[in-house]
C-alpha cells in the first residue's frame, strides 16, 4: 500500500497538476493507494502520522511536493519507519536532486514504486528533522525574502524556480550586512570576524541546485559545513555563480567543515532555515542521525541497498 502525501500549493500549482498526472498513472497500474492531501506545515505531521498508524503494510510514503513538505512530514515517517519517496513538485527540490530523483513525474514515480532504498542521515535539532540542508545569515535572509515574495509565484508560473532564488540574492544583497560568527564542530569552536552565512548540509545543494557543499553525502553519517565570511559584497556577488557548479570551495573566504555536530551563533541575530523553510532568527544547533530515514532512490541501485518490501521492514523492527 502507498500513501500519496500531496501539497497542491507547492511549486506555485505544481503539485496539484503533478497529482492529477500520477493519479492516472497509478489508475493504469492499479496499485492500491491512499491519498492524502495537506493544507499546512504545522498540521501535516499529526495528519501523516495518524494515516500511517492505520496499518502495516505501507510499502512508501510518496510525497508530491517540494522541499518543505517532504520537511514537515519527517518527523511522522521517522518514527512510522515508513520509506519516504518523492516525487518532485516544488520550486526548488533539492531533496530530489540530492537523491539522483528524476525530475520527470512518470520517472520518478517508477523509481518511488521501485522498493529500490537507501538509509540517508537526517540532521537533529533546530526545532525537529530536516533532510537537506540548515543554513543561519545571508542565504536564510535570502530564502526568507523569496518565500515572502511575488516573484517567486511569478517565476513558478514560468516554470523557472530558480530564477527565483537568484533574483532573492541581489534583492538581499543590497541590504544584509556580515557581523561575527562562531561555528563549533564537534567541540572544536571557530570565530569568525566578518559571517555571511553557515550553511549545515546533508546533502550538496539548497536553493534550488545551489552546491553549497559539494562533498556532502546523504549517508555518511556527517555533516557538511560552509562557512562564507571576510569577503565584500561584490566578492559575495561574484561567489554566487560558481556556487551553481560548487567551485567557489577554493575562494579564500570560503571555509569548510565536516563533523558529527555543529552550533552556530551569529553576534546578531540572524534568520535560519531548515529545508528551505523558515526557523525565525536564533542560534543552531544541530547532530547528524545517521541512517535515520529510508529514501526510495535509484541511486541506491548502484551499490548501496537491496530492494526492501513492506513485509520485510515489518521484520525488521
Ligand atoms: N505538508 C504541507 N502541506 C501544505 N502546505 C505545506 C506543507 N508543507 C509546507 N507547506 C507550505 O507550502 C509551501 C510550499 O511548499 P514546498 O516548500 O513544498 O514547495 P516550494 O516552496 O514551491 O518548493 P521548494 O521547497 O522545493 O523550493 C511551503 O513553503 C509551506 O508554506
Amino acid at each position: 500500500m502507498y500513501l500519496f502525501i500531496i501539497n497542491r500549493r507547492s511549486g506555485g500549482g505544481a503539485g496539484g497538476r503533478t497529482w492529477l498526472a500520477v493519479e492516472g498513472l497509478m489508475q493504469q497500474r492499479e496499485l492500491a493507494y491512499e491519498t492524502l492531501f495537506t493544507h499546512s506545515a504545522a498540521s501535516a505531521e499529526t495528519l501523516v502520522a495518524e494515516a500511517l498508524a492505520l496499518r502495516h503494510d505501507w510499502s512508501a510514503a510518496i510525497v508530491i511536493g517540494g522541499d518543505g513538505t517532504v520537511h514537515s512530514v519527517l518527523g511522522a515517517l521517522h518514527r512510522c519507519r515508513v520509506p519516504l519517496a518523492v516525487i518532485p513538485a516544488g520550486s526548488g527540490n533539492d531533496t530530489a536532486r540530492g537523491f539522483g530523483l528524476p525530475l520527470d513525474t512518470a520517472e520518478a514515480l517508477e523509481a518511488a514504486l521501485s522498493g529500490v532504498c537507501m538509509d540517508a542521515d537526517l540532521l537533529a535539532g533546530a526545532g525537529g528533522l530536516t533532510l537537506t540542508a540548515v543554513a543561519s545569515g545571508f542565504d536564510a535572509q535570502v530564502a526568507a525574502n523569496v518565500n515572502a515574495s511575488r516573484y517567486k509565484r511569478l517565476c513558478n508560473a514560468i516554470g523557472a524556480g530558480q530564477l527565483a532564488y537568484l533574483i532573492g540574492i541581489v534583492q538581499t544583497l543590497l541590504t544584509f550586512k556580515p557581523c561575527p560568527v562562531h561555528v563549533t564542530c564537534d567541540g572544536v569552536e571557530q570565530a569568525f570576524p566578518s559571517g555571511w552565512l553557515v550553511s549545515v548540509c546533508n546533502l550538496p545543494s539548497y536553493g534550488g541546485g545551489l552546491l553549497i557543499c559539494p562533498q556532502a553525502k546523504a549517508d555518511d553519517g556527517l555533516l557538511d559545513v560552509c562557512v562564507v565570511h571576510g569577503c565584500s559584497r561584490w566578492q559575495l556577488l561574484r561567489l554566487f555563480p560558481t556556487v551553481m557548479k560548487g567551485r567557489h570551495v577554493s575562494l579564500p573566504f570560503v571555509t569548510l567543515l565536516r563533523g558529527r555536530s555543529v552550533a552556530v551563533r551569529f553576534a546578531e541575530s540572524r534568520h535560519a532555515i531548515a529545508d528551505g523553510e523558515s526557523l525565525g532568527q536564533g542560534p543552531l544547533a544541530v547532530r547528524c542521525e545517521r541512517g535515520a530515514l529510508r529514501v526510495l532512490t535509484p541511486r541506491a541501485a548502484h551499490g548501496a541497498m537491496p530492494a526492501l518490501d513492506a513485509a520485510a521492514r515489518q521484520a525488521e523492527g
